[in-house]
């Protein structure tokens, strides 16, 4: 039977202006009628975030906010197959991925960030002054406030998390906007927080669209004193125009093209299988996934056919048969979106060496959002599916001939998000990482993460860093004072 998803407001569930449905990328089946928020429940939701910051959670103690955020984690790992089906049932995904990366990720988002708040120390300077005497400088880190937490739907748990957790770590209160596609896990984590102990009105869900929904209500509220988002570089723009007349601060984290350089000198079996994981890992939903291969070309064809081998021999099917790698992508709006890329690709003249099709799964998944894993090779930078986000299980093979040559290719694009390079040569590894133009540049690996180190994007791609230290800067406004001594 389907769920019936509401908003969660103070403590409290909050039936919406209207229901819309989420329906199972599976197979086409309903999974949820979903509240949607409109502006008063979005206004009340906000009001009693501020209402949590002008109680005890405003003047919680670091420790205290910490043993929230590690028995939040604990409730996490004790609900964890709760957690898992919800976000297999939105999404699709094989029940071992949704296991191992998203559940298991939010967890360890909890943790990481109890740790890094619990070890934060004060920026201080002692300042020599003319007269000879000293002024000491210290700035003592408040919360940022209520603080908007926008996400989509790739990684809807690991993604919401990676957010709420240092927000609530330097004490703010969240309004949590997770996309419609996936509303189940967002709203399982309020229970979570409470259960926890949290006070009520710290976390808050709203649940909606972004244009005239709970997404733009909220960016418009000017009670809200920040946003941070995931999502689109599109609706990054249109957020950063909602927050701009209350002058508000964004953490963007936004859309990719990203490139992997393999070398000649790889190794290529490693090399093969870690390039198959970065195109294709979560039905290539991943930000960070690799949509741009440049290869030196005396292995161009070696790496082409190897690749499109490794596609071919993905298993698409249900998330809960062990055997399956690749779930279908979100939905039939998704879907139409990167066949009509992959279409395009053709149109602009490449040879498709594996995949392209929507594939024969049987009449049970016949009514699911599913496509082949697709390479192609013969199109250049000039190309628009080498240009533009596809979001979904492709790539595009191109040739060079140099390094330099290699580099100018990789970093010839408006995003700059990630990129990775395969080399043996490691003085090779570290120089082309450095010149690449992205916020992580990975050498023999793919999307291996420590949560302590910056995490973000330039360009198209985004605004600010979160991850660690940084996200401390991004939830708190620092207080300079300075005392004559
Ligand atoms: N991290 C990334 O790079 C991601 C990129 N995408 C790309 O974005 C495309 C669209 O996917 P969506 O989930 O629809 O991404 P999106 O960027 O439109 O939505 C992400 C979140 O923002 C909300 N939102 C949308 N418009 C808004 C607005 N004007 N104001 C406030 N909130 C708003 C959505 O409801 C959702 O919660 C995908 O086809 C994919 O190409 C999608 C997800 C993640
Ligand atoms: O924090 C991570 O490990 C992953 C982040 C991925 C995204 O931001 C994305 O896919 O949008």
């Amino acid at each position: 039977m389907a769920a019936e998803l509401l908003n969660v407001v103070g403590g409290t569930r909050v039936a919406g202006r209207r229901t819309f449905e989420k329906i199972d990328p599976v197979d086409g089946s309903l999974v949820a009628h979903v509240h949607e928020a409109g502006p008063d429940v979005v206004d009340a939701a906000v009001s009693a975030a501020r209402a949590a910051l002008d109680g005890p959670w405003g003047r919680a103690p670091v420790a205290e906010r910490t043993a929230l955020l590690r028995r939040i984690a604990d409730r996490i790992e004790e609900r964890f197959e709760d957690f898992a089906a919800a976000e297999v049932r939105d999404t699709g995904k094989p029940e071992h991925l949704a296991r191992d990366l998203d559940v298991a990720r939010a967890a360890a988002n909890f943790r990481s960030f109890a740790d890094t708040i619990a070890s934060a120390g004060l920026d201080s300077f002692l300042t020599d002054l003319p007269t000879g005497r000293k002024a000491l400088n210290y700035a003592v880190p408040k919360p940022l406030g209520v603080v908007a937490v926008i996400v989509p739907w790739n990684l809807p748990l690991l993604l919401l998390t990676w957010k709420v957790a240092p927000a609530l770590a330097c004490g703010n209160a969240v309004v949590v906007k997770p996309s419609e596609e996936t509303p189940s896990t967002a709203t399982l984590l309020a229970e979570v927080i409470a259960e926890a102990g949290a006070p009520a009105g710290v976390y808050n869900v709203v649940h909606g669209f972004g244009p005239d929904s709970a997404g733009e209500y909220l960016t418009t509220h000017r009670g809200i004193d920040g946003v941070t988002f995931t999502g689109e570089s599109g609706t990054g723009s249109a957020i950063m125009r909602a927050v701009a007349p209350s002058v508000r601060p964004v953490s963007f984290e936004l859309g990719g093209k990203n490139a992997a350089v393999v070398f000649a000198d790889c190794d290529l079996g490693k090399t093969l299988d870690g390039l198959a994981r970065s195109v294709f890992l979560n039905t290539g939903q991943v930000c960070l996934c690799t949509e741009r291969v440049y290869v030196e070309r005396s292995v161009f064809d070696e790496v082409a056919n190897g690749l499109a081998e490794r596609a071919a021999a993905l298993r698409l099917g249900r998330p809960d048969d062990p055997a399956t790698t690749t779930g279908p992508l979100i939905s039939q709006q998704h879907r139409k979106k990167v066949q009509s890329y992959v279409d395009l690709a053709v149109t602009e003249g490449a040879t498709v060496l594996t995949g392209g099709s929507v594939p024969d799964l049987g009449p049970e998944l016949a009514g699911g959002s599913w496509i082949e894993p697709t390479v192609w090779t013969g199109l250049d930078n000039s190309a628009r599916v080498v240009r533009e986000e596809v979001f979904g299980p492709v790539a595009a093979l191109i040739p060079f001939d140099t390094e330099e040559e290699a580099v100018r290719l990789a970093n010839d694009t408006d995003y700059g998000l990630a990129a990775a390079v395969w080399t043996t040569d490691l003085e090779r590894g570290h120089r082309v990482a450095q010149q690449m133009r992205v916020g992580m540049a990975w050498v023999n690996t793919w999307y291996l993460r420590d949560l302590r180190s910056p995490f973000g994007g330039v360009g198209l791609s985004g605004i600010g860093r979160e991850g660690g230290l940084h996200s401390m800067h991004f939830y708190t406004e620092p207080t300079n004072v300075c005392v004559q001594l």
